[in-house]
């Protein structure tokens, strides 16, 4: 689920999961949660805006309310003994019923994976690395790294970031990888006719020796994105702890430093410079407020166009698995359950809704996932 905004209004998106046929009878994998917030209606909420003061447009708007949700007070542990699962755990156990461990059920997927052509889609940050205070340094381990090189030896393997591509392909440091930057809006991909339909898609020799694809829908954008990002870096100049990122096709800005009472100011300055621009929209991160054009391309529609690109849309024989911690992962764990082909695995320590299949409680079970592929690959390839 995704809590998206754009200067004239809230839109509350639920998608709604498709029958599992595909994936259900025949793989033993669990079916799709049925209850719970991923709900089997789709909800279009439009929250039409008074004119009222400007503090009220930033309320009205949700845009406080979604940065608040974006960073979820703890509760206090409630335990009566040192033995006993504290409440907090009690509630992930039980959101694990929905979403199981993508570890405890390894066996499951390498068997329904057997005959399949495994893609890995990969999230950067939350993902690969964790969340730091700091963008700039949310470098990755070294064993990740390794564990990522790995299983891209075997399985095509990409990565689906918010990020400019430069800046994941620097923090990845693999070129052997695909990448997508800025939501999926800038894409590094392999060469191929299947492409071919897709306007804004030139070759490159960006690689030495090695050609791409270069998919770029939101070009036309740039300037605009310019031109916004350094009125953002202007009005956020003198609130304590904000941070501007230049994300190529998309801005960055981040609130996680900033003291709570500010962030009715940041929320406010970005909603006034948003106003001169409706061919912008919101989304909310993690404590980062993202603009981006509007526009109808996301980090689903990358996948999509990245399967395609290695020939395998429509394809019966290919596993799609994608794993992601974000708000913004949810369009890809949507396409995947909406073509019953693939599977999400949603990287959280605490209960959320998702629309994924599988769960990972942090990196580190992300990188013991990712050993876990790369020995099961290794294996099947030595048998063969
Ligand atoms: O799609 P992703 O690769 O997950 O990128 C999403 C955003 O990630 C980064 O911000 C988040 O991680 C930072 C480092 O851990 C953290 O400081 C920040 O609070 C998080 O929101 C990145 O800096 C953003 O530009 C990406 O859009």
């Amino acid at each position: 689920m995704e809590l998206e905004t754009n200067h004239n209004a809230s839109v509350l998106n639920n998608s709604s999961p498709k029958n599992n046929s595909r994936l259900g009878p025949h793989s033993g994998l669990p079916k799709y949660p049925t209850s719970g917030a991923v709900s089997s209606s789709s909800l279009h909420l439009t929250v039409p805006r008074k004119k009222t003061g400007l503090l009220d447009d930033v309320r009205l708007s949700g845009w406080l309310d979604a940065m608040k949700s974006s960073s979820p007070t703890q509760l206090e542990p409630s335990r009566d003994s040192a033995t006993e699962l504290t409440d907090k755990e009690i509630a992930y156990r039980n959101w694990m019923l929905k979403y199981p461990s993508a570890l405890a059920s390894f066996d499951k997927i390498t068997t329904y994976a057997k005959d399949k052509k495994v893609v890995l889609f990969l999230d950067y940050d939350g993902t690969l690395s964790p969340i730091v205070d700091n963008p700039d340094q949310a470098f990755m381990s070294n064993n990740m790294r390794m564990a990522v090189k790995n299983v891209a030896k075997y399985v095509p393997t990409a990565i689906i970031s918010g990020r400019s591509r430069d800046k994941v392909l620097e923090f990845v440091g693999l070129t052997e990888l695909y990448y997508a930057g800025s939501h999926g809006m800038d894409i590094m991909g392999p060469v191929s006719a299947n492409t071919d339909g897709h306007t804004n898609c030139v070759r490159s020799t960006e690689k030495q020796g090695k050609e791409d694809n270069l998919y770029q829908p939101a070009s036309e954008f740039l300037p605009m994105i310019d031109e916004i990002r350094k009125s953002l870096v202007e009005i956020t100049k003198d609130i304590e702890g904000a941070k501007v990122e230049d994300n190529r096709f998309c801005v960055s800005v981040h609130y996680r430093n900033v003291e709570e009472k500010s962030w009715t100011t940041i929320a406010q300055s970005v909603h006034d410079i948003m106003k001169n621009y409706p061919r912008l929209r919101l989304s909310h991160g993690r404590k980062v407020l993202e603009i981006r054009p509007v526009l109808d391309w996301d980090k689903g529609k990358a996948c999509e166009f990245l399967l395609e690109s290695l020939g395998y849309s429509n394809c019966d024989t290919v596993l799609p698995i994608y794993i992601g911690d974000d708000r913004t992962d949810e369009d890809a764990f949507k396409v995947l359950r909406a073509g019953n082909q693939g599977f999400g695995i949603f990287v959280s320590s605490a209960p959320k809704a998702s629309n994924a299949f599988y769960s990972l409680r942090d990196t580190s079970e992300v990188l013991e996932f990712l050993k876990s592929l790369g020995k099961w690959k290794e294996a099947s390839a030595l048998q063969l």
